[in-house]
């Protein structure tokens, strides 16, 4: 059960990073939904995708799962012989995971790991990898290494999506952008306080790319077509093919 999202509607004294804990983890669900625009679509447009790509007998990796929301719409799409794999380096994030996914666990395979994608090895007879709004808190020094380790594990015909807030190159489309983010966090309900607060918590951990960057960084990695798939204003969704 998710609860409102009040991290940061009180002053907070001693500023730190914002961090995936408990605390986090409980009202994910009502975080994620009120402060990424489409939230919904963007599931529902990756799993429509996911469902394209995924092949029979192989395994579809969801890295940075956090509650299982990708996952368990999944589901539904996708053949029983196909393996769901959760990637979290939150215990609590996991943990949530594992309650909204049990149901589905009688019909089929699922696996929730609790691992660092900055380390973890190959994924094994991947069609399909997932990262929705997950890359931008890597260390940008690893990403690079991350897309090619999915790369080379991936079965052809394969795909990696991607879902990632950016940087626009124009520092005037950028400015604007991210005021009519805050416009719409404004209409989500969140205050003036939570807003700068929650932005400064992210400064040092949510490091978005440039469109640009994003496509030279699954090219580099060997992905043969690169396509955007949505946008609104600095959110994306790209989906790279293996061939
Ligand atoms: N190095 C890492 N290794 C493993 N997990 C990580 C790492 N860094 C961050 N995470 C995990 O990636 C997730 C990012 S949230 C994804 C939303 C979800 N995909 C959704 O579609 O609802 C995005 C957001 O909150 O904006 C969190 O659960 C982190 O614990
Ligand atoms: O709130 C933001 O600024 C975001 O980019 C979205 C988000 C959603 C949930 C956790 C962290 C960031």
């Amino acid at each position: 059960m998710t609860r409102t999202d009040q991290i940061f509607a009180d002053p907070i004294t001693r500023p730190h990073d914002f961090a995936f804990d408990g605390k986090v983890a409980g009202v994910f669900d009502d975080m994620v939904g009120r402060s990424v625009p489409y939230y919904d679509e963007i599931q529902r447009m990756t799993c429509e995708l996911a469902a394209d790509f995924a092949q029979p007998g192989s395994a579809v990796y969801d890295l940075g799962c956090s509650t299982g929301t990708t996952l368990l719409q999944l589901h539904p799409r996708l053949d029983p012989s196909i393996r769901l794999v959760g990637i979290d380096n939150s215990q609590a994030m996991l943990d949530q995971a594992a309650e909204k996914l049990a149901p589905i666990r009688a019909q089929r395979e699922v696996d929730l790991r609790l691992a660092d994608i900055e380390s973890t090895g190959p994924l094994p007879q991947a069609s399909v990898v997932l990262m929705v709004l997950t890359l931008q808190f890597v260390r940008p020094l690893h990403r690079d290494r991350i897309a090619r380790r999915i790369f080379d594990g991936m079965q052809k015909n394969g795909v990696l999506i991607i879902v990632e807030k950016l940087l626009s190159a124009d520092s005037t489309l950028n400015r604007l952008f991210i005021d009519h983010y805050y416009d719409y966090k404004r209409r989500q309900g969140y205050s003036e306080l939570e807003i700068s607060q929650k932005r400064e918590a992210l400064e040092n951990v949510l490091i978005p790319y440039r469109m640009e960057e994003n496509v030279a960084l699954l090219k580099d990695a060997g992905f043969a077509h690169v396509e955007d798939f949505f946008r609104w204003y600095n959110f994306s969704g790209i989906v790279a093919v293996k061939k």
